[in-house]
């Protein structure tokens, strides 16, 4: 499987809290931008250095820097959004692309409705990034419609991953891969991920109407 669980004790601690039932909004909202940023930490760690010459305090020095790689962060609507920032932190100079889509609560099928990508895809790295990974059904559309851009390389950041979910990313893209704090236990009837988080948009936007 083409998974990354990171288990870094921060990651896991955040992971904990943000599993709290009655969990405010503000609380929420600061553990995913947190949690990202941890999660982007990993996710970039094989980007490839280069060694480049620089005019340093005493005379010219050799460093090290990222090797040209261009970055899109691609946040899924709505929930993806709320890694954003803390992805940012980390690659601050990254191109976003935003696409829009939300589940059908009976099919569970995605349902596209927003899209805009930045230029040259076939040059960029992209980090699509949603919170939850359930049936796969939005990680796999978005994989599609970058790829379909030109798009060749391609990690998906979530803060948990169902089974269900990383099955089908697997088999329908083995070559994206899925960086997570938590590989769950499964989804219910109504596809949410058990033991999950609840619904991670409400919770971030404050929708929730417990
Ligand atoms: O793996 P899947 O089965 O596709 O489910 C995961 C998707 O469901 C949630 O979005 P939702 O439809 O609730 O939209 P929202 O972000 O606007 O709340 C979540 O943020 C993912 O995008
Ligand atoms: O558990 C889930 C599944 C889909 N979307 C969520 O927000 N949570
Ligand atoms: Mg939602």
């Amino acid at each position: 499987m083409n998974i990354t669980v990171v288990k870094h004790p921060l990651v896991q601690h955040k992971l904990g809290l943000l599993r709290e039932g009655d969990i405010s909004t503000m609380k929420f909202r600061q553990l995913t931008h947190e949690l990202a940023r941890l999660l982007a930490y990993e996710a970039t760690r094989d980007f490839e250095l280069e060694s480049v010459t620089i005019d340093g305090w005493c005379g010219p020095i050799d460093i090290e820097q990222i090797k040209g790689k261009k970055v899109t962060v691609v946040p899924i609507l709505r929930a993806g959004i709320g890694m954003l920032d803390g992805v940012l932190d980390l690659v601050p100079s990254a191109k976003i692309s935003v696409v829009g889509l939300y589940r059908n609560e009976e099919t569970l099928e995605p349902v596209p409705y927003f899209d805009k990508f930045v230029d040259s895809l076939d040059e960029r790295i992209a980090i699509v990034i949603d919170p939850m990974l359930a049936t796969g059904g939005s990680m796999n559309a978005t994989i599609e419609l970058l790829k379909r851009k030109g798009c060749k390389q391609i990690k998906a950041v979530v803060m948990v991953a169902a089974p269900e979910g990383v099955k089908a990313v697997n088999d329908a893209h083995p070559d994206v891969e899925i960086v997570t704090a938590s590989l769950d236990s499964h989804l219910n009837e109504n596809g949410y991920i058990i033991p999950g988080l609840g619904d991670a948009g409400d919770k971030i936007f404050g929708t929730k109407h417990a």
